[in-house]
């Protein structure tokens, strides 16, 4: 793992910020490789739709070969939408200057006249939304062996971003879909698009609510008071989906199972919390430790944002090397009850998210008028008392 902090946090203070015109930004950008759109397109065979391996909310994902032979895959923005534009910029700002082995590798970036595009190295395994959500289009198992070795990982990824780097950082969509597996079922987290630098001095950032429904924690989707507590939130979130091999919402289930969450806070009230471990692994786990992983999940989803533990802590709870204390853990809060209504839509796959630009999204309502337009899908939107980044 290396960090280059000092590096990071001299360009952070030279950086300028999101109301200097964007082209301005785009022709600043020093701190990555630039490829040329002939070495890309050469890399992906003139972008062939053989090479095509995904289509995220911002543009279509390539696979390609470059000059030097290594593998990666190569996102090509929509031309041209604005906030896929700023997004692209927040990517290079935030994951250029920093390297961990939980983060996805970017590469560089080619930003030549209309073109934008981000190159990532190529990860063989997919996304978790595709494979262990996929509802069985994969082939691949996860045993438990797998998930824990998961859990922990992105646990460091995200403990690394929030405690390591300076200034910390914010994801602000963590989600299966976002946690990409490379050919040893590394995690690596990705979508770097949304994240926030999060100065020291500050206690919470007033932002734009943007996000994936289902993961936002509820201080943040209503007030959009945002701090770290968000992104452990939504981890909490993606544990339990990990232990329990299912979405986190799934409007095919009886109605009291629908909601993940609120389904583990009745198993857990009941004293029966095991229930939830995915019933693929045929019983063969540790019983301790999915039970232990599933309580860490309730107490990272806690409705009181201050009782959620750091992402270190929650690292050394899923190793095992500090108790879970369940006198601690209280009801996790729930957006749906909180809006004081249950969403009432088709059920839509885990693995079929898309991005939503706030330019759709009708500013002028409040925010939990927005919050249910588009599930699964990244997005974002003017929170109720903020109109700042
Ligand atoms: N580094 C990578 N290596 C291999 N495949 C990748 C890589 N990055 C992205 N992909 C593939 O491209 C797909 C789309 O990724 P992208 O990040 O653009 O969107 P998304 O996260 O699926 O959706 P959204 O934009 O709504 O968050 C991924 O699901 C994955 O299959």
């Amino acid at each position: 793992m290396t960090c280059f902090c000092s590096h990071f946090k001299k360009k952070r203070a030279s950086r300028p910020t999101h109301t200097v015109e964007v082209d301005e930004e785009v022709s600043g950008i020093q701190n990555t490789n630039l490829y040329s759109y002939k070495e890309l397109r050469i890399a992906t065979e003139n972008f062939s739709p053989a090479n095509k391996i995904g289509q995220g909310g911002f543009g279509s994902v390539y696979k390609g070969s470059l000059r030097d032979g290594t593998l990666a895959a190569i996102k090509v923005l929509s031309a041209n939408s604005r906030q896929g534009v700023r997004e692209f910029l927040t990517e290079i700002n935030v994951i250029a200057d920093i390297k961990h082995d939980n983060l996805v590798k970017l590469l560089g970036c080619c930003v030549e006249g209309n073109h934008r595009i981000l190159v990532y190295g190529y990860l063989d395994n997919n996304s978790l939304a595709q494979t262990l959500l996929g509802r069985g289009h994969s082939s691949i198992q996860f045993n438990w062996h797998t998930r824990r070795f998961i859990c922990i990982e992105v646990a460091r990824g995200l403990a690394f971003l929030h405690e390591e780097v300076q200034p910390h950082i914010v994801h602000r969509d963590i989600k299966a879909s976002n946690i990409l597996l490379d050919k040893d079922f590394m995690p690596k987290i990705s979508d770097f698009g949304l994240a926030k630098l999060f100065p020291n001095n500050l206690t919470h950032i007033s932002t734009r609510v943007a996000g994936t429904e289902g993961y936002l924690a509820p201080e943040y989707a209503i007030r959009g008071q945002l701090t770290r507590k968000a992104d452990i939130y939504s981890f909490g979130v993606l544990l339990l989906e990990i232990v329990s091999g299912r979405c986190n919402t799934n409007k095919l289930l009886p109605p009291k199972e629908q909601y993940l969450l609120e389904r583990a806070w009745e198993l857990y009230e009941r004293g029966d919390l095991v229930r939830l471990v995915d019933a693929s692994l045929n019983g063969d786990y540790n019983v301790e430790e999915a039970h232990r992983y599933l309580k860490i999940a309730l107490l990272c989803t806690q409705d009181m944002p201050k009782l959620r533990p750091s992402m270190s802590t929650v690292v050394k709870m899923l190793r095992g090397e500090i108790d879970v204390n369940e006198e601690k853990i209280s009801k996790p809060g729930l957006l749906s009850e909180l809006l004081g209504l249950k969403v009432d839509k088709s059920q839509k796959k885990c693995d079929d998210s898309k991005s939503t630009d706030s330019s759709k999204a009708d500013h002028s309502s409040s925010s939990s008028g927005n919050m249910y337009n588009n599930s699964y899908a990244t997005m974002t939107f003017t929170a109720i008392n903020d109109r700042s980044n």
